[in-house]
């Protein structure tokens, strides 16, 4: 195979990274030409409703996995967190980079950390695991929704709309925003997404030519710690729209993987940590989610 065709989301973050995985790539196959295919999905269009309303997280993959089926595009590149807990039938993730800051962000133009904010603050996520964990340590704020793409909503924090917004460390520093982070949000008082601050590229299953190019960046370490992430928040539910958090650490051959599930309603949570070999990222989170559920998690889930 001489060229490469990776479909990619129009998003400045999805083009980002899209270009770090062409640029990776042409490294390690010197003579591949790469190219983009950028695509709108359905998930970037509709803004003005929630995300679990118009069907959930798989419509930011959907346009993307038809480029692929059409022969239009040979691979596409995702932030893992935005994928489903299974893939379609007929794709598989043919890397998974190494993830350097899984950690979420506090923004704000005025006040230095959560603590900082005055009662009745107003701050904006559209998410419930956001939600659910500002509850549990602030429930005198006012959380207010916030969607779109990441320049998006910092534009509306500095229009003033919010005291202070919620974002994924990675992607403020991939855009080269990270002096807007005031103070990380770190475990194990805070969790981020299962998978948060990794990228993947999906490739068809029956492609092994891209699949054999893709692997060449697959780092091994960041798969098992991700693989223990989603087969927590799999073993809870399946969708990914859940007020479920998820860290995974390794430390040699050592896992570690705290979880969490709150509800964005009244600020209640339960937590769990357990140790596991690395070869068995699935037992892991199959454990620490059934520690969840014994906690009664499953309440929380249902209740939203
Ligand atoms: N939900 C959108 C999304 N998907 C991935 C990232 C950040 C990058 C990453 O997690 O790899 C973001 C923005 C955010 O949550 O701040």
């Amino acid at each position: 195979m001489t060229r490469l065709r990776i479909a990619t989301r129009k998003s400045p973050l999805a083009l980002w990274q899209t270009e770090h995985v062409a640029a990776r790539l042409r490294q390690a196959h010197p003579g591949l030409a790469v190219e983009l295919v950028p695509l709108s999905t359905r998930g970037d269009e509709i803004l003005d409703r929630s995300l679990a309303a118009i069907g959930g997280k798989g419509l930011f993959l959907k346009e993307l996995e038809l480029a692929m089926q059409r022969f239009d595009a040979d691979c596409a590149v995702h932030s893992l967190k935005d994928v489903p807990m299974e893939l379609e039938p007929g794709f598989a993730l043919g890397a998974i980079l190494a993830r350097h800051d899984p950690a979420d962000a506090f923004v704000s133009p005025r006040f230095a950390d959560l603590a900082a904010l005055p009662p009745g603050a107003r701050v904006g996520t559209s998410s419930l695991r956001r939600q659910a964990q500002l509850r549990a340590l602030r429930p005198d704020l006012d959380l207010r929704d916030l969607r779109g793409n990441v320049n998006t909503r910092l534009a509306k924090l500095d229009a003033g709309e919010y005291d202070a917004i919620v974002l994924a460390c990675a992607g403020l520093e991939r855009l080269g925003l990270g002096a807007r982070v005031r103070a990380r949000l770190d475990a194990p008082d805070w969790l981020p997404a299962p998978a948060q601050g990794a990228i993947a590229i999906e490739c068809r299953s029956d492609d092994p030519a891209t699949r054999a190019l893709c692997a060449a960046l697959d780092d091994p370490a960041t798969r098992t710690c991700v693989e223990a992430e989603r087969a927590m928040n799999r073993a809870l539910h399946g969708s990914c729209h859940v007020p479920v958090a998820a860290l995974a650490t390794l430390d040699g051959t050592r896992l570690r993987l705290q979880g969490l599930v709150g509800s964005a309603g009244d600020g209640r949570r339960v937590r769990a940590q357990a140790e596991g070999a690395a070869d068995a990222p699935e037992a892991l989170g199959q454990a620490v989610a059934q520690a969840l559920l014994a906690q009664g998690a499953r309440a929380l889930l249902d209740a939203g």
